[in-house]
């Protein structure tokens, strides 16, 4: 069974008179354990579609199968439970909670899901260990580079260990070095734990790191490649 299955999947937005297909008539089929990007040009539809599979934007038309179940099908609360436990989002601001340290923000699923306080420690120190973020366990994001920023939140998407991570744009805002750095670990968490990816990216790095590259022009599928690995 596929874990993320896209069947004629459309979004449109209405902005005064105008329509815009953000997504449209998208199907697509991923399955567990793959490592992809969804790329394309500025305006595409990549974040669009990513929300869309991450629950957290609902579709004009079409449906959205997550692990067998269509979205549509669960009610709200429902959905945020199911995203709780199954999805980490990378969002491309990172959107850590600033009045939060470093290791409450990478917690802070945890923290939802009732985790107990000492297993919770235990996870985010073997995390930012993975990571290069120890010692700064109790810095405010403020007090983080963007790449240290980065890697909170790239954290906080694992520490529930998800089925899948969701990462838009993963790195827009670093350098070349530390994007590498970042790709390569995830790339570890995908081969080691079998943790599904799926990014959205127009950067080089990226695409030339995944397994399989979904291309968006105008909302819609033109290319779909998969590398022999
Ligand atoms: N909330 C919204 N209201 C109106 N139009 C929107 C909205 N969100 C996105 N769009 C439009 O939908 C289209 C797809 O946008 P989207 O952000 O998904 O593309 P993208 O490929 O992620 O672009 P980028 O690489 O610049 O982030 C664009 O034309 C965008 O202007």
């Amino acid at each position: 069974m596929a874990l993320i299955e896209l069947s004629q999947l459309c979004k449109t937005y209405q902005s005064g008179e105008q329509q815009i297909k953000a997504v449209d008539h998208v199907d697509l089929t991923i399955e567990a354990g793959e490592f992809c990007v969804l790329a394309g040009p500025s305006g595409s539809g990549k974040t669009t579609l990513l929300n869309l599979i991450g629950c957290l934007d609902e579709p004009t038309s079409g449906t959205i199968c997550l692990d067998g179940e269509e979205t549509s099908s669960r009610s709200v609360r429902e959905l945020a439970d199911f995203r709780l436990h199954n999805i980490g989002f990378i969002f491309q601001a990172y959107n850590l909670i600033p009045v939060l340290t470093a290791e409450e923000n990478a917690a802070f699923a945890l923290m939802l899901l009732k985790i107990p306080v000492e297993q919770r420690r235990q996870r985010v120190h073997e995390l930012f260990a993975t990571l290069g973020l120890e010692g700064l366990e109790k810095r405010k994001p403020s007090d983080l580079s963007g790449g240290q920023q980065q890697r909170v939140a790239v954290a906080r998407a694992m520490a529930s260990s998800p089925a899948v991570i969701l990462a838009d744009e993963p790195t827009a805002n670093l350098d070349s070095a530390t994007s590498e750095h970042l790709l390569e670990m995830m790339h570890q968490l995908n081969q080691e734990q079998g943790t599904t990816f799926v990014f959205s990216s127009h950067d080089p790095l990226v695409i030339n790191k995944a397994d399989r590259v979904i291309e968006l022009h105008d909302g819609q599928l033109r290319n779909d490649t998969r590398r022999m690995a």
